[in-house]
């Protein structure tokens, strides 16, 4: 299906993907209302990010996700030579947005994701559905970068204290947040004719109700995190977020994060993965 469309638009595979990528990052960041996230309305529980930074952070992306696809076609199959590549060009990328972003981690985690999404599409761009996707992202997210620095993060700090599975884990069961909850979610609002952004909304909250996010547990800690799973199931259980009492629990979620200064990133993330993969996938 991909290599049709990549076909059909007359761009190379590795160019059309990384429109892709860096569309469904930018398509992210512009969904509003999200909870305590930067959005069209404002920065959330961000003093130091803002939309046109968003943007900015996502358009230097393009270069890295074209070199992560053109790696994948070059080396043909899943294994360390790839992996090694993809860690490489993936560093490589993250110091070309702090270059552009001035030092703030606008990306981090999407790079993660979203790298090792367009790299499993380009391997097998006629086998693009979500399930052979993310299973062939899960088998180069398994394997060992050597080259890489070994990484004091806040989410492998938190990720240990608490025992959750972090970005890391999550890329190596092969995303369930987004197969098993953010794609089924996105697929059931607009079947139930929620318009598509009440639809990508919900699928946020559904990847929320579920994830271990680091990002929260740093900044709120396990109650935090509670709260953020709890208030999402709510807007969920409430009708989501075209219904006017979903909207309301929507809004009292956001109430409560931003008084915990606790931001969704991780989940934002994934919503930016479950666009892409829907973006993308047949
Ligand atoms: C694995 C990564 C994300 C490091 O993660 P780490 O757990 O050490 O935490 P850190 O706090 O630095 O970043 C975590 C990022 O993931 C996101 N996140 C948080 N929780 C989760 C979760 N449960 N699931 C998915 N993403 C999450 C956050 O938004 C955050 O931006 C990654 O930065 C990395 O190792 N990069 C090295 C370069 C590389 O190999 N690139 C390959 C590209 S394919
Ligand atoms: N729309 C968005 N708004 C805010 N964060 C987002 C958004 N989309 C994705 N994110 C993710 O959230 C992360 C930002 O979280 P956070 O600011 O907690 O990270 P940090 O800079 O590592 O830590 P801290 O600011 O707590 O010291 C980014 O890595 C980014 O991947």
């Amino acid at each position: 299906m991909s290599a049709l469309i990549a076909k059909s638009t007359g761009l190379p595979l590795a160019e059309w993907l990384a429109d892709q990528a860096v569309d469904a990052l930018i398509d992210e960041a512009d969904l509003s209302p999200k909870p305590a996230l930067v959005d069209r309305r404002g920065s959330g529980a961000h003093s130091d990010l803002h939309l046109g930074l968003m943007h900015a952070s996502a358009l230097s992306l393009w270069p890295a996700f074209k070199a992560m696809a053109e790696a994948a076609v070059a080396f043909g199959d899943v294994g360390q030579p790839l992996r090694e590549a993809l860690g490489r060009i993936g560093r490589e990328g993250e110091a070309a947005m702090l270059a552009v972003t001035g030092g703030v981690n606008t990306h981090r985690g999407a790079i993660w994701a979203l790298g090792l999404l367009v790299a499993a599409v380009a391997l097998e761009p006629a086998k693009a559905e979500a399930a052979g996707i993310t299973t062939r992202a899960a088998r180069i997210a398994l394997i060992d970068d050597r080259a890489a620095p070994q990484q004091d993060s806040h989410g492998s700090r938190v990720a240990q204290r608490y025992g959750a599975r972090g970005a890391r884990e999550e890329a190596q069961l092969g995303f369930p947040a987004v197969r098993l909850h953010g794609l089924p979610q996105l697929q059931r609002s607009r079947a139930q004719g929620s318009g598509e952004q009440n639809a990508r909304l919900d699928a946020l909250l559904a990847i929320m109700a579920e994830l271990a996010d680091t990002c929260v547990l740093w900044r709120a800690g396990p109650e935090g995190l509670a709260a953020m799973q709890r208030g999402a199931r709510a807007v969920l259980d409430a009708g989501g977020c075209a219904s006017l009492d979903g909207r309301r629990r929507l809004r009292e979620l956001e109430t409560r994060l931003l008084g915990l200064n606790a931001s969704p990133g991780g989940a934002a993330d994934l919503l930016a993965a479950c666009l892409f993969i829907d973006r993308v996938g047949s």
